[in-house]
């Protein structure tokens, strides 16, 4: 892994949504898929595991039933006809996500894999191979291709709900938040980088609608500079890391949108801990960086992990 390049893979990240984009303009990845899906298994580890975890609720919503499940679970869903098994993994090599798949192949219920590696042995054990289109990371991190298979995931979805979605649109709208980020960084990131750079690690809170993004972002900090962090939903945080905030120095990057936020603000004041806001004005955060377009909730979910990706690359390349 290579801290350089990490940088130069976020700075890509623009251009490459854009041109996934320009894909999805013509063709349907999922088009493949068999009429009838019941019910859909995400099987994934790590930031793939992540971002299948806000699809399936996203698809729980509108009256599908989907589960994000660690591939490494001994067991899950049996291989039912009508079950859509979709195993996640940008390498395509993953152990743990192979040896799930591999309890699905060749039964009743149909696979359909997404990586970046077509040429990978979770492509050639899938039904169907979506795709990432993310290029080589060549920092050795999944960054572009975590942001590509939040996009893929959105085409999922809006082709088993029937959802009226323009996704060109959208992850144009994102690659711009995303230009946007990165254009202006001079701007927010020295603040945002001595903020929360505290003696007990950094914490992330998000809503359950977009966890991945709390939880990408510990994963960046501990992936690349090694520091200590760890990721909350936004409700949850006045049941779990409430209790922090007495005894730590207590540094958090909040992605705001939930209706707790506020609860957990409370707490905040009163112990006087460091929140860092991203996308939304948040009351007695220490600082908010603002976005293109951060007022759209997906266009968040697609471009805000890229405020943590930037603070870690920072630390990396610090050493
Ligand atoms: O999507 P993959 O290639 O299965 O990787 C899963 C996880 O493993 C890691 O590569 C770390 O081992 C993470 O960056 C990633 O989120």
């Amino acid at each position: 892994m290579n801290p350089e390049l990490y940088l130069s893979d976020l700075e890509a990240k623009p251009e490459s949504l854009a041109a996934l984009a320009g894909v999805l303009r013509t063709e349907d990845p999922f088009a493949g898929l068999p009429a009838d899906v019941e019910r859909v298994l995400f099987l994934g580890m790590g930031s793939s595991r992540y971002a299948a975890g806000v699809s399936a609720l996203r698809l729980r919503s509108a009256g599908v039933f989907a589960h994000a499940e660690y591939a490494s679970a001994a067991s899950s869903l049996p291989p039912a006809a009508g079950t859509l098994v979709v195993p996640i993994s940008a390498t395509g090599t993953s152990r743990e996500t192979l040896d799930a798949t591999a309890r699905y192949t060749g039964g009743a219920a149909f696979l359909a894999a997404i990586t970046n590696r077509t040429d990978s042995p979770l492509a050639e054990a899938a039904d169907l191979v979506v795709p990432m289109r993310a290029g080589e990371e060549r920092g050795g991190v999944a960054c572009r291709t975590f942001q590509h298979t939040l996009a893929l995931l959105l085409a999922l979805e809006a082709r088993l709900t029937g959802r009226d979605l323009d996704l060109p649109v959208l992850l144009d709208k994102a690659a711009h938040a995303t230009a946007d980020l990165l254009d202006r960084r001079d701007e927010w990131l020295p603040a945002t980088v001595e903020l929360l750079d505290g003696p007990h690690g950094v914490h992330t809170i998000a809503p359950a609608e977009r966890l991945s993004s709390a939880e990408q972002s510990a994963l960046m900090f501990r992936e690349g500079p090694r520091r200590r962090a760890d990721a909350c939903e936004s409700g949850d945080w006045s049941h779990v890391d409430v209790y922090l905030t007495k005894t730590l120095d207590y540094r958090a990057l909040l992605f705001p949108g939930s209706r707790y936020d506020d609860q957990a603000m409370d707490w905040v004041r009163e112990r006087g801990s460091t929140v860092v806001s991203v996308g939304a004005e948040v009351k007695d955060a220490k600082a908010t960086i603002r976005y293109a377009h951060d007022d759209d909730p997906d266009v968040a979910l697609l471009t805000e992990t890229l405020v943590a990706e930037l603070v870690a690359a920072h630390w990396w390349a610090a050493g």
